[in-house]
């Protein structure tokens, strides 16, 4: 394998707050970035180095999906048109409680060959049985932070509580200097978590210098139930049971008063936007241009499959940025280049990827490139608009992650496709069976 890669393409966009090169290149050694420039300029300097030229094309960093199920492709188009907490523990739970881990595996390559085809280099994951999630994405070769989901009740994955902090334990072990694989600690929600299970996690992350993931304020049950509970609303309750820091990167944040805002602003505290599933799910909007005002780290995510109801990054951006002129009645609310810094800088910092998500001297080469040539992607008056307004997953045509090609010329490399698809099927119709509905 080369150690060394020129890339060329008509257009370069090396990060949300710089300006694209019309002719650019990118000069890589192994897995990182050395120099970025005018394509004319790094050929006369290296001119050892082979230049793959990409053509009409904009070459773009990674996206980061910043919360989802990966795994949950299977159960996509299961349980629709219902609200989270009847979706959750009337339809989800109950097939979950079911799961077997060669579905979690498969449902989870199926994922990663959408994601990769929009785009996504780099990705968020908490789900049951993980470490089948970790062997996908081993395969794959994406960068991933993830762990096994926690909850009070007995899980098909670890079955008692203490086992999945222990399978926790031994993830956060296994993995500790892994290049490409973050492991974290993930409490599901506050409310299937008691105070004491956030707290043994909480001290778990601490232990290991590891970040924390849970679903947060996402509907306004939530807040209801966690207020009837423990009389005091989510964002409080982690505040007294210690949980709120740099390390916690929360998903969803749609019910927050200003003052949770300025909270999580003053801990650090990331979350992960996904307007999709809590548009599907009729939870509501997330405050975002609020949260980015008082200083907030947002990130992007899709949430699961099953309740967005795809994995597409590119369509995400879109829809967080047009939802929010539209509420706002003003266009000028959530520009492009905002969208584009919570989808790549922003989501590789809240998984602890601080070398990912610009093409810049010494980051890690994770990059997507969008295929000009398509009807949709013309003309190119305004390279990062179109990414953020136009392109859809279909465009993009290769995927780099650490210097690596894991997809060419629109062909993924390191999955079969083909074939994941088909053992989806087989478990899709196992589904069905047992749900009696063929
Ligand atoms: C404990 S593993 C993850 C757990 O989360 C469930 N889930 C999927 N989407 C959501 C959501 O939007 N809010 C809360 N929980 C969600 C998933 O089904 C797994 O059980
Ligand atoms: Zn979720």
């Amino acid at each position: 394998m080369r150690e060394e890669k020129l890339i060329k393409a008509t257009w370069v966009l090396p990060a949300w707050d710089r300006e694209p090169l019309y002719q650019g290149a990118i000069f890589i050694r192994k897995e990182r970035i050395i120099e970025v420039g005018p394509a004319q300029e790094l050929r006369e300097r290296y001119p050892a180095v082979p230049v793959e030229d990409l053509g009409e094309a904009l070459i773009f960093p990674g996206l980061v999906n910043a919360h989802t199920h990966a795994s949950m492709t299977i159960f996509r188009g299961l349980a629709e048109d219902l609200p989270l907490m009847t979706w959750l523990h009337e339809y989800i739970f109950p097939v979950e409680s079911r799961l077997r881990s060669e579905w979690v595996y498969w449902g989870a390559k199926l994922a990663l060959c959408e994601m990769l085809r929009s785009g996504i280099t780099a990705v968020c994951d908490m789900y049951l049985f993980e470490p089948y999630v970790i062997r996908a994405v081993e395969e794959a070769g994406v960068r991933a932070a993830l762990g096994e989901g926690l909850f009070d009740f007995p899980s098909p994955g670890y079955g008692p509580l203490e086992e999945g902090l222990r399978l926790t334990e031994d993830l956060l072990r296994a993995f500790a200097g892994h290049p490409r694989i973050r492991v974290m600690v993930m409490p599901h929600a506050v409310y299937t978590c008691s105070p004491e299970t956030l707290k043994k996690a909480a001290r778990l992350a601490e232990r290991y210098g590891a970040r924390l993931h849970i679903h947060l304020s996402e509907t306004a049950e939530e807040v209801s139930q966690c207020l009837e509970r423990y009389g005091r609303r989510p964002v409080a309750h982690l505040e007294v049971l210690g949980l709120l820091g740099e390390n916690l990167h929360v998903a969803h944040a749609v019910e927050l008063t200003d003052e949770e805002i300025e909270l999580l602003a003053r801990k650090g505290v990331s979350v992960a936007h996904c307007p999709e599933s809590n548009l599907k799910l009729g939870s509501g909007v997330a405050r975002v241009p609020e949260m980015l005002e008082a200083g907030v780290r947002v990130t992007l995510g899709t949430d699961g499959p099953a309740s967005n109801n795809d994995l597409d990054l590119l369509s995400e951006m879109r829809t967080a940025a047009l939802l929010q002129k539209g509420l706002r009645r003003d266009p000028t609310v959530l520009p492009a280049r905002e969208i584009l810094r919570m989808a790549t800088e922003e989501g590789a910092r809240a998984l602890g990827f601080e070398r990912c998500g610009r093409l810049e001297p010494g980051y890690e080469a994770d990059l997507a490139v969008l295929d000009l040539t398509r009807p949709d992607l013309a003309p190119v008056h305004d390279p990062l608009a179109l990414l953020v307004y136009s392109a859809r997953a279909g465009a993009v045509r290769e995927v780099m992650v650490a210097g690596q090609w894991l997809m060419r010329e629109g062909q993924i490399l390191t999955l079969d496709e083909e074939e994941t698809r088909h053992w989806v099927a087989g478990i899709a119709q196992e589904i069905r069976e047992f749900l009696g509905k063929s």
